[in-house]
């Protein structure tokens, strides 16, 4: 474990290596299963039960603390005001490039922080629920910026997250579809009060604009998903091979001209463009620069394997 210093100034983090960070697993019970796992992965996410067992089982040790701790902070407010009300639910917050496998974490998390007895209802959010329509992007000229800070709709998110927190009993909220590659007209997904809320996004932890809210706001911990920009890339070129040969083949697929297409070097080079000129772009100029916000930083390789972990300690 080593405490980051550079030019005098003792960082707030503290990193450990893969091995010291497995051993803060201590006695956490691995009880997925490889069949429940494949249901969580994401597609050409490669996760394993090992990576389960070394990287996010510590995790969900260090979340179970922390709900605990946050519990007795907010029971302390409660107390102070002489307020009786039900605990608040505990926010968590996931960040990190298009393609770096967030959604696998987060649905992971979500299956493994549910195995604790003292929060065993926890809920699942993915921002592009609040992503703009394509009708509204297309008027605003933001068809080319999907996954940008103002492709969102962050005035509802806010308000969505905010509800939540005050123990609003359900709420409901848009759902986005990767297969139409848009916002579903008419269609809801109801969030019911939870124990545990896990906010997956990639600009989840943007800093708020001066007199305003953000989501990160909310947040009672977060966590960064980092990887090399190359292995990012390459990911997202995969992944996107894999797309082709099945949700694109669905005819209802936004994307099935691609599955179609027979020549697959124009499918790499409509790829390619896309990483290049949207989603590179989004990690360098917003995602990226949000990292120092985080309670956890994941470092992974180009396997995927987890190599470092960043923490937050003061
Ligand atoms: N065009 C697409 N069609 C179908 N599914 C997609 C498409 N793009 C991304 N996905 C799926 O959506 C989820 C979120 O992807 P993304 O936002 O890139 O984040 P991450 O890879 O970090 O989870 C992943 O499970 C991915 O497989
Ligand atoms: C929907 C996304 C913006 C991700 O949003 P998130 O789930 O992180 O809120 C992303 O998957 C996306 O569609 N990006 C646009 C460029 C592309 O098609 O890859």
């Amino acid at each position: 474990m080593s405490q980051v210093t550079k030019n005098g100034f003792t960082s707030p983090y503290v990193e450990l290596d893969r091995p010291a960070w497995a051993a803060l697993r201590a006695a956490t019970p691995l009880s997925l299963t490889e069949d429940e796992l494949a249901e969580l992965r994401g597609t050409a996410d490669p996760t394993s039960l090992a990576e389960v067992r070394d990287i996010y089982l510590p995790l969900s040790r260090l979340l179970n603390l922390y709900v605990g701790a946050t519990r007795q902070r907010h029971a302390a407010v409660r107390g102070f005001l002489g307020e009786d009300d039900q605990p608040t639910p505990f926010v968590i917050g996931i960040a990190g490039s298009v393609a770096v496998g967030k959604s696998t974490i987060a649905r992971l998390l979500r299956a493994l922080l549910a195995q604790w007895p003292d929060h065993p209802h926890v809920e699942l959010v993915s921002t592009d629920n609040f992503l703009y329509p394509n009708a509204v992007l297309a008027e605003r000229e933001l068809m080319h910026r999907k996954g940008f800070p103002e492709s969102f709709d962050r005035r509802a998110l806010v308000r969505f997250v905010s509800r939540i927190k005050a123990g609003v009993p359900s709420v409901d909220i848009p759902v986005y579809s990767h297969l139409a590659y848009d916002i579903v007209p008419g269609a809801a997904q109801t969030v019911y009060r939870p124990d545990i809320l896990v906010v997956e996004g990639i600009n989840v932890l943007q800093p708020p604009s001066a007199g305003r809210l953000a989501v990160a706001d909310f947040f009672d911990f977060s966590l960064y998903v980092d990887a090399k920009r190359e292995h990012i890339r390459s990911w997202y070129l995969e992944r996107f091979e894999a797309l082709r040969r099945t949700r694109f083949e669905d005819p209802r697929s936004y994307f099935h001209n691609m599955a179609t297409l027979a020549d697959d070097a124009a499918a790499r080079e409509f790829a390619e463009r896309t990483w290049r000129t949207i989603n590179e772009v989004n990690l360098v100029h917003n995602i990226a620069p949000t990292r120092g916000r985080a309670t956890l930083v994941l470092y992974k390789g180009e396997d995927h394997r987890v190599r470092r972990v960043r923490l937050r300690k003061t």
